[in-house]
């Protein structure tokens, strides 16, 4: 019998982050995105998701964004079958993601300030707060003395860095980044993925898909590879 007084009252943590069990994808009228696609991310790992173009890479991270659904098998998110979620929590899965794109997606007319606080302005969070967080956020990233500028004033690499302090406002555990290089210069790149090393530092977990094979290569991660919708090396 298990003796209660060695049990500590700690919340219950899942040590795997993200789980893919045997998930395939298909769209109406288009063969197979994703066959077959088995793998699992650890809590604070931090892997790049290769593949050919068209091989499948921004489908799989549309399952965990619940942008779309599986076909066939299961996508958990921190213990969370997302198969199952409703519409409705949609939003609050979202909350877990720190999702980051290779055309930043910010909004031109909206100061970086504004873009980067709006997360927490959807949140509902204080004036105060945001002022706090958004300031910490813009110190991390480098860009502190920017606020008041407009996205279009600053070069690619500094919108793809008010990208990212907008996606880590609110302090997800899994950061997703689809292509968040693909439009910077090979030393602005390297900026970028240091960043999200600093990120992992402090136990975030990031998948990054990506074509940058020479990048992939310097880094040295976990690489999950897709052909044609099959995982062939994870
Ligand atoms: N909404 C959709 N409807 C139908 N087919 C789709 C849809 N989205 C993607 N596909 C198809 O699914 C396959 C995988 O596409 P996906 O965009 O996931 O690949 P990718 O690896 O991200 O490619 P890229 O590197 O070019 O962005 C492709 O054959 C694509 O044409």
């Amino acid at each position: 019998m298990q003796n209660s007084l060695s049990t500590p009252y700690l919340p219950k943590i899942n040590r795997i982050m993200l789980k893919f069990d045997h998930v395939s994808k298909r769209y109406p009228d288009a063969g197979d995105a994703l066959l077959d696609v088995t793998f699992h991310l650890q809590r604070g790992e931090f892997a790049f998701l290769t593949g050919h173009s068209g091989a499948g890479k921004s489908t799989l991270l549309k399952l965990i964004a619940v942008m779309e659904r599986c076909s066939r098998g299961q996508v958990l998110l921190d213990g969370q079958n997302l198969n199952k979620a409703s519409d409705r929590q949609i939003p609050y899965i979202r909350r877990k993601l720190g999702l980051i794109f290779q055309d930043y997606k910010l909004l031109q007319d909206r100061t970086v300030f504004d873009n980067v606080a709006l997360p927490l302005v959807v949140a509902g969070y204080s004036h105060f707060d945001i002022g706090r967080r958004v300031r910490a956020a813009l110190d991390k990233v480098g860009l502190l003395g920017k606020e008041k500028k407009l996205p279009q004033t600053l070069s690619g690499g500094e919108q793809q860095r008010v990208g990212i302090a907008r996606a880590v406002i609110n302090k997800p555990p899994l950061i997703l980044a689809d292509e968040p290089t693909g439009n910077l210069d090979p030393e602005l790149s390297s900026e970028i993925m240091k960043l999200f090393e600093d990120f992992q530092q402090v136990g975030v977990t990031v998948l990054i898909a990506t074509h940058d094979i020479a990048l992939v290569e310097r880094m040295g991660h976990r690489v999950l590879q897709l052909d044609h919708g099959r995982l062939v090396a994870s």
